[in-house]
């Protein structure tokens, strides 16, 4: 099986190698790998973030490991150049919709979260958020208000396929889990939201087995410190689930510990933490690379079909943190070579 790796910038090709090493050692010669290039150092090698070889090699690919993009000397590029549009740019080309955030609390990182120990525990839902829509894609530009003001817009819209696909995933989601489905939107103020919440409540006249309920977006932020444990899982659109989702890994001890899965509707699959390229720590050995090494672990589950190799690797990240495996950003001093190293020892 052949898988595309797409390292990317700053951290990615850090966390990206533990992520390679865990997969090697856990299948073998199973899969074979092929690193494309991809963002900024996509467009310093090649002129564009996504090169015409990375797709073709993305689209032919069983499935793809994916780094982060983002790279400050390219913030001043046109939009289209920028780092950011890979990733936009292959959610959309291999119309993967489906992101699936998972936030659970490795019980010995309760010191690590924000919240109160008490608190934190209770925490263990999934984030679906819609990546092929809403204002990410909508009709965006700067133009001058009839006043002479510089303006700039980006227009947000669901149709109700878009909707409806999403909210089935979000309704099976919770099915295979504890049963409840909390769909967050902004229904109070946006017309994209009230059609949002239309869709899901007639979808959910097929899913009566299936407890749902709406949230305000704001109030959904204040209930995700106040009580994660309401939560089990969560159903959003593209800005919602993205902010949402950095919010709740904090819950669950850092950022860095968070994996994500994005599908398409053939069960080709995009893995990727859910941060970003993090310049700000990048070339220093201090990024945690467990949300990368799990969203390995996501892959062999989601795509490959290997659920006891994908449990595999969640048991030795669990006991890798239990034997004290400890990043900076989870409080410790321990370098990404060796927060690798521990997961391949408790393999
Ligand atoms: N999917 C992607 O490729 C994403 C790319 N970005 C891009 O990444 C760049 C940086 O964006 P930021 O807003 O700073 O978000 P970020 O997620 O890269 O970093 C936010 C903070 O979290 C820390 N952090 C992130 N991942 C970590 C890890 N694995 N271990 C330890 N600490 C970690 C960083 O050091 C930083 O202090 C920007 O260019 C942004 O556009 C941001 C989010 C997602
Ligand atoms: C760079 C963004 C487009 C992506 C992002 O923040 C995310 O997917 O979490
Ligand atoms: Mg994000």
């Amino acid at each position: 099986m052949l898988i595309a790796t797409l390292p990317g910038d700053g951290i990615g090709p850090e966390v990206t190698e533990q992520a390679v090493r865990v997969l090697k050692a856990v299948t073998g010669d199973l899969l074979t790998f092929e690193q494309g290039l991809v963002g900024g150092a996509a467009y310093k090698a090649a002129g564009h973030p996504l090169p015409e070889a990375t797709l073709d090699l993305a689209r032919r690919s069983d499935a793809i490991l994916f780094g982060a993009v983002g790279d400050p000397d390219c913030d001043a590029l046109e939009r289209h150049l920028r780092p950011e549009q890979a990733i936009l740019g292959l959610r959309k080309a291999l119309g993967l919709f489906a992101n699936l955030r998972p936030a659970k609390l490795f019980p010995e990182l309760a010191d690590a979260s924000a919240l109160r120990p008490e608190v934190a525990a209770s925490i263990d839902l999934v984030i679906v958020r819609e990546t092929n829509g809403d204002v990410y894609f909508g009709e965006k530009g700067h133009r001058k208000t009839a006043d002479g003001l510089r303006e700039g817009y980006d227009v947000m819209s669901y149709n109700e396929a878009e909707v409806a696909r999403i909210a089935r995933v979000g309704f099976e989601t919770a099915r295979a889990r504890r049963g409840k489905l909390c769909s967050i939107d902004k229904a109070n103020v946006l017309e994209t939201s009230q059609l949002w919440r239309d869709v899901v409540i007639e979808l959910s006249a097929e899913y009566p087995d299936i407890e749902l309920s709406h949230m305000y977006v704001d109030n959904a932020a204040m209930q995700l410190v106040r009580n994660p444990g309401q939560f089990d899982v969560i159903v959003t659109g593209n800005l919602f689930g993205d902010i949402l989702s950095d919010q709740a890994s904090m819950c669950a001890g850092s950022i860095g510990m968070l994996p994500s899965a994005t599908l398409n509707s053939s069960n080709q699959g995009l893995y990727e933490p859910i941060h970003g390229s993090a310049p700000d720590i990048a070339g220093q050995g201090k990024a945690n690379p467990l949300a990368t090494i799990l969203s390995s672990a996501m892959m062999l589950r989601y795509s490959l079909g290997k659920p006891d190799e994908a449990d595999r690797i969640e048991a030795a990240v669990a006991k890798a943190l239990a034997g004290g495996a400890r990043s900076p950003d989870l409080g410790g001093t321990m370098t990404t070579a060796q927060m690798g190293d521990a997961v391949l020892a408790a393999l």
